[in-house]
């Protein structure tokens, strides 16, 4: 074991995760014999704390590492403050402190010189006395200061269990000073309350607090965790065998235990179990421990419930439907608002109620208006598809691209403006928005601000029951993207006798978020449809509709992208034809490393040159997340390739990704403070060192992210097909390689495609092509809206 002293210089890489990390280090004294005279160390491990600046004290050892070189690695640290004035001048400057950067470090330790750290921490108004410090800056580094050592107490604490800077640091934030405390009672916590914070970390910090394995608590964690991760996935329950086998196989515990866990969530209201939609089963009682708790949670813990041999056998047998609570009230809520909807039919007289209103005489007179160069006909769908909406409860309209979704519904809006009556128009994104503003010259808005979305405390959504939408028919456009919560929230602020009319491509992938509306409501209807012979005969069937669009309209010559992603719907192979296709290329290679490359090359170099336009128009979807083509070694290719570091570009690393001005950007998570959505996309416009925050242009405005909120934010120069839905771009670039087979799924090559205006261009192989075009093996989610909708009836 060896001892290295100095003062860290920069850090190179940082797992958030677990802490480590790949520092330079400038030593006290330069071990000659290993480095010459000049020149900073590398050193590596876990030193979840370090900062820039820092004066350190290492044990460990040096290796060399085969790409690397020469590298001490760390085993122990120990942090000694600062001893120079170099050394002090880094160590504040480097971010430590909001408020302070480099140059107010400069003015601050040029004026005290080696008393600086004493003067912050016992004298810290005399800040002011340093030029260009004021009484709010000086407020601000008190707090800083003071937040500042507060953090380190919990860090010390939770880097004993694992835990890194950033997360203790996001910890601290949340919880303040009673963070050990709560940590301590009860780690899974923080997996429910902390953005960033999953089941398995908090897993590791409970199990190195001495948790037991089978402890009621992290058993009910586990099971909430597999739930929820189900949730991501898209489905709205899991069955409860499947829920117990998964949960029982991720924490290593019985299926007797797991099914205890899911009995105890049940107890607690955290999920509902469901024999079959509509139904509720009773919830269990809750009994006294079984056992004694462990010490741990003792004070923390509520009474657990226990499973009897009975309940478990119920659950693995009997398969009931487990939803987390909130989704069991969506999906029972968003069946019962339609049932409700599709009531008020039988009482209230639909818009266009007169059974002899001439439709032939109008549309005549809406195709003479609607296209003034030229007639344009409807066709019989579309005409359909006007009538439907004007006169029952619930229509969805879907088709693929070009099928004349917009010039319908422009002609529904035109039939409601002659009549007088209010439409209203709305989509899930706001680009999907404004998009359907263009297309249609009427105000849409995003779902959101349709139900005027406050963010912070109570109500969210000011537009509900009590407060409804005001109007006759609403329109809602890329109602595929519509996720079981949001149609819950909108549904809600539906009046009674308003119309509804679902417009979407229901072959696109599903909604990001879990459900599938769209499908299960089409399912439904059409069943109903089928069903009804001779006069219909179910509320479904005679005051719902579905209608699909199915002859391609837009078609110019030479175009493929069209008539490709039509096909490919069809399950039909693409026409490709390098030679005379003017929108829809192919660049075959086998190899994964080739076609990372050419994907740069054709963003960087080929499209633009070609086609006029700038790399900003080109988007780069990958069918997944891993591997060379994967979206993570793509969007680093990109970025060195597209923005690579410059002196002008201050940067910020958060754990292999580094952020500087010109990075392409995507949120992540709904963030409604910021009125940030999951999949908008930005462009970084500044990184500010010294407030530790950086900004981001998304659709024209300026929003901030603090340092710590960076993990909301992934890059976008390659993004997932999932995450691109409901946006368009100019270009777009596909991988689509055999290594993929198991993303390789028709809906998903269909939604890619369907994303460009005016070219794509795919690189691999045809028979990952093939592959994806015969693959209609669509994951199925759980859902239970469908068969819930068909019971009313
Ligand atoms: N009945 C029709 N006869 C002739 N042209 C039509 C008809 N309906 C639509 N079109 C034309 O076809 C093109 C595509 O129509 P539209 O934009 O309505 O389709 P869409 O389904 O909304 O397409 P996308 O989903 O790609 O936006 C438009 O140029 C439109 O003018």
């Amino acid at each position: 074991m060896e001892t290295l002293r100095g003062v860290i210089e920069r850090i190179t890489y940082l797992n958030p995760e677990n802490g480590y990390t790949v520092a330079k280090l400038t030593p006290e004294q330069r071990p000659r014999h290993l480095f010459g005279a000049e020149g900073e160390v590398t050193i590596v491990g876990n030193m979840a704390s370090v900062n820039v600046g820092e004066f350190v004290e290492l044990t460990g050892r040096w290796t060399i590492h085969p790409e690397y070189g020469k590298q001490f690695l760390v085993e122990g640290m120990r942090s000694v403050l600062p001893a120079t004035v170099a050394g002090l001048e880094k160590y504040l400057g480097s971010g430590l402190i909001k408020g302070v950067g480099p140059v107010t470090a400069r003015r601050i330790v040029r004026h005290f010189g080696l008393e600086t750290l004493d003067v912050i921490e016992h004298q810290p108004t005399r800040l002011q006395e340093v030029p260009g410090v004021g009484r709010k800056r000086t407020r601000m580094i008190i707090q800083a200061w003071a937040e500042q050592r507060a953090i380190k107490e919990v860090m010390l604490f939770l880097q004993s269990h694992g835990v890194s800077t950033s997360l203790a640091t996001k910890i601290y934030k949340h919880y303040g000073n009673d963070a050990i405390a709560i940590v301590q009672a009860d780690p899974y916590r923080l997996a429910r309350d902390i953005y960033g914070i999953g089941f398995l970390t908090a897993d590791k910090i409970a199990r190195s607090l001495g948790m037991a394995p089978d402890a009621p608590q992290r058993v009910a964690a586990g099971v909430a965790y597999t739930l929820n991760q189900a949730t991501d996935e898209g489905h709205v329950f899991l069955p409860a065998d499947e829920l117990v086998q998964a949960a029982a196989s991720l924490l290593e515990v019985s299926p007797q235990q797991a099914a205890a866990g899911l009995i105890q969530l049940w107890a607690w209201d955290q999920v509902k179990v469901s024999p079959s939609p509509g139904q509720e089963a009773p919830k269990p009682q809750e009994a006294a421990p079984a056992q004694p708790l462990p010490l741990l949670m003792a004070e923390a813990a509520a009474p657990y419930a226990v499973a009897t041999p009975a309940q478990t056998q119920h659950l693995l047998q009997e398969k009931p439907a487990v939803y987390l609570t909130p989704l069991y009230f969506s999906e029972q809520g968003v069946a019962s608002r339609l049932q409700r909807l599709l009531r008020e039919g039988e009482s209230r007289l639909p818009l266009f109620q007169r059974p002899d209103f001439d439709w032939e005489a109008a549309f005549r007179r809406f195709e003479r208006q609607a296209a003034p160069g030229g007639p344009l006909h409807l066709a019989p769908q579309q005409r359909e598809a006007v009538q439907a909406a004007l006169t029952r409860r619930l229509v969805v309209l879907t088709g693929g691209p070009g099928t004349g979704k917009t010039t319908t519904v422009r002609a529904i809006l035109w039939f409601c403006q002659q009549a007088g009556y209010q439409a209203l128009l709305a989509a899930p994104t706001g680009r999907a928005a404004k998009r359907l503003a263009e297309t249609t010259g009427h105000e849409a808005r995003t779902v959101h601000r349709l139900l005027e979305f406050k963010p912070g405390e109570g109500m969210a959504f000011q537009r509900n029951e009590e407060t409804p939408l005001a109007g006759h028919l609403l329109i809602v456009d890329e109602a595929s993207m519509l996720d079981l919560v949001l149609t819950h929230h909108l549904l809600k602020a539906v009046p009674p006798g308003m119309h509804l009319l679902l417009v979407g491509d229901v072959d696109q992938l599903p909604s990001v978020g879990a459900g599938n509306v769209l499908q299960d409501i089409i399912g439904a209807v059409e069943a109903a449809h089928a069903r009804a012979e001779g006069p219909p005969d179910s509320l479904l069937a005679r005051h719902a509709q579905v209608v699909r669009l199915q002859t391609i309209f837009r078609q110019e010559p030479g175009s493929l992208i069209i008539t490709n992603a039509h096909r490919i719907n069809q399950g039909l192979m693409p026409i490709i034809d390098n030679q005379q296709a003017t929108d829809f290329f192919l660049f075959k290679t086998d190899d994964p490393e080739r076609a990372a490359q050419l994907c740069v090359e054709l963003v960087q170099h080929r499209i633009p040159r070609r086609f006029g336009l700038t790399p900003a128009d080109i988007q780069v979807l990958s069918p997944m997340h891993r591997g060379v083509v994967g979206v993570g070694a793509l969007n680093q290719a990109l970025q060195a390739a597209l923005n690579p570091p410059g002196p002008d570009k201050p940067e910020r690393i958060l754990g292999n990704r580094i952020f500087r001005p010109g990075d392409r950007v995507m949120q992540v998570r709904n963030n409604y403070d910021k009125e940030v959505y999951n999949g908008d996309l930005g462009i970084i416009t500044q990184v500010d060192l010294e407030m530790q925050q950086l900004t981001v242009m998304m659709d024209g405005r300026a929003v901030c992210y603090d340092f710590l909120e960076l993990d909301e934010l992934v890059h976008a120069f390659a993004i997932s097909v999932h995450k691109s839905q409901g946006a368009e771009f100019p270009a777009v670039v596909i991988p689509l390689l055999t290594g993929h087979y198991m993303m390789l799924q028709r809906n998903l090559l269909y939604t890619a495609v369907t994303r460009a205006r005016r070219l794509v261009v795919l690189v691999g192989q045809p028979k990952a092509i093939a592959m994806a075009v015969r693959n209609n093996r669509v994951t199925r989610r759980h859902t239970g809206l469908r068969t819930w909708l068909e019971q009313v009836d």
